[in-house]
């Protein structure tokens, strides 16, 4: 008898870029203890899973030749994780394919992004039965910021950031966001914190209390006020050129601009849609940064997308 194959499923699912991340000090477990406000943003990556006698991935799109297709690609990781998890561990026949939007060590969490919608995809293929509560505790292993990406909206995240509590965010804000040409290693931004402030420098941002209370009378002046990255001085610190970045956005007529996460992404939080339009445009020819994005937030994290949502077929690849 022939078995059924179930028709591949395409999740498409946000970036994040973090209004607050207040950095304690390193953990025994290696570890920053952290407190950060989390929004997920409607630039996205979609991806797609199916079964198949060739097990493997494919990346297409935003920063493809830098990602790994290997079992080190966290979107990978989460197969394996969820397989476990069911008692599938043989080799799991499943291809995954990658079509980025989201920058690539971007501080943008595009892979966490991936391994969420991996875990989403996977569910609905093998028709499982299991909540997205139990898909955040196998995320949470695969990295800090994936469970964010699962729930999507404003949250505030704490321990690594993978514990997460909704916060009410009444408005939809406007981003314009600057990709910078090379990304910046997650760990190493972490590290040259560390060594800042063994230094002496830099001081640290405070609660978080305002940015909630701003969220939720919805003005994006008043968050603007507020916007706060403790890993910003270290981001800037290897990468000086983004000071340049920051200034040339809140010049363009951004109401505030902060590094995104561990970089080197710059986020500018704009008045509405149109000045949001009108500063990117203007950053795009002040020649600071590779590439700019007009994005709203906040969006629901990774969902199955299906009708005249249904992905592209891949874009062919050109052998020279
Ligand atoms: C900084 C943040 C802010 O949202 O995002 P990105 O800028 O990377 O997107 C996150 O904390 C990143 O989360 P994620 O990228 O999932 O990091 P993980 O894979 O868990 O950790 C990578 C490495 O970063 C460091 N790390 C990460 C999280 C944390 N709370 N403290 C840390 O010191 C550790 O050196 C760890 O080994
Ligand atoms: N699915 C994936 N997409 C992007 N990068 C990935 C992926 N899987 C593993 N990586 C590796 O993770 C590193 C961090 O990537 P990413 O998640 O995009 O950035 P960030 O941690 O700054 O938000 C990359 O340099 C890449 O080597």
């Amino acid at each position: 008898m022939l078995a059924v194959v179930p028709p591949p499923v395409t999740v498409r699912v946000p970036a994040k870029v973090n209004l607050h991340l207040a950095v304690d000090d390193l953990r025994e477990d290696g570890y920053h203890e952290l407190v950060t406000v989390f929004q997920a943003l409607s630039l996205t990556d979609e991806v797609t899973v199916a079964v198949t006698e060739e097990p493997g991935l494919e990346v297409y799109g935003e920063g493809e030749g830098s990602v790994p297709t290997g079992p080190e690609n966290l979107a990978w990781r989460a197969v394996e994780a969820l397989a476990a998890h069911v008692g599938r561990a043989e080799e799991p026949k499943v291809r995954v394919v990658l079509r980025k939007g989201i920058p690539v060590a971007g501080g943008m969490a595009g892979g966490s992004a991936d391994a969420a919608a991996t875990l989403v995809g996977l569910a609905s293929l093998w028709n499982l039965e299991i909540t997205r509560d139990e898909l955040a505790g196998i995320a949470a292993g695969l990295g800090s910021d994936v469970p964010f990406a699962l729930y999507g909206g404003t949250a505030l995240g704490t321990g690594r950031g993978e514990h997460l509590v909704p916060v009410l965010s009444r408005h939809t804000f406007h981003w314009v966001l600057a990709f910078d040409s090379e990304g910046l290693s997650t760990p190493k931004v972490f590290k040259e914190l560390d060594r800042l402030r063994a230094a002496g420098n830099p001081p640290r941002i405070g609660s978080h209390t305002p940015v909630v209370e701003a969220l939720a009378s919805g003005d994006p002046r008043q968050l603007a006020l507020l916007l706060g990255n403790d890993l910003q001085a270290a981001a800037v610190s290897l990468r000086p050129e983004l000071r340049r970045t920051l200034r040339a956005g809140v010049n363009a007529g951004a109401l505030a601009g902060t590094v995104s996460g561990s970089g080197p992404t710059c986020a500018f939080l704009c008045e509405d849609a149109q000045s949001a339009v009108e500063v990117a445009a203007e950053l795009s020819g002040a020649g600071v940064c590779r590439t700019v994005r007009v994005a709203h937030g906040p969006v629901p994290g990774a969902r199955v997308v299906g009708g005249d949502d249904a992905p592209r077929p891949a874009p062919p690849r050109v052998h020279a």
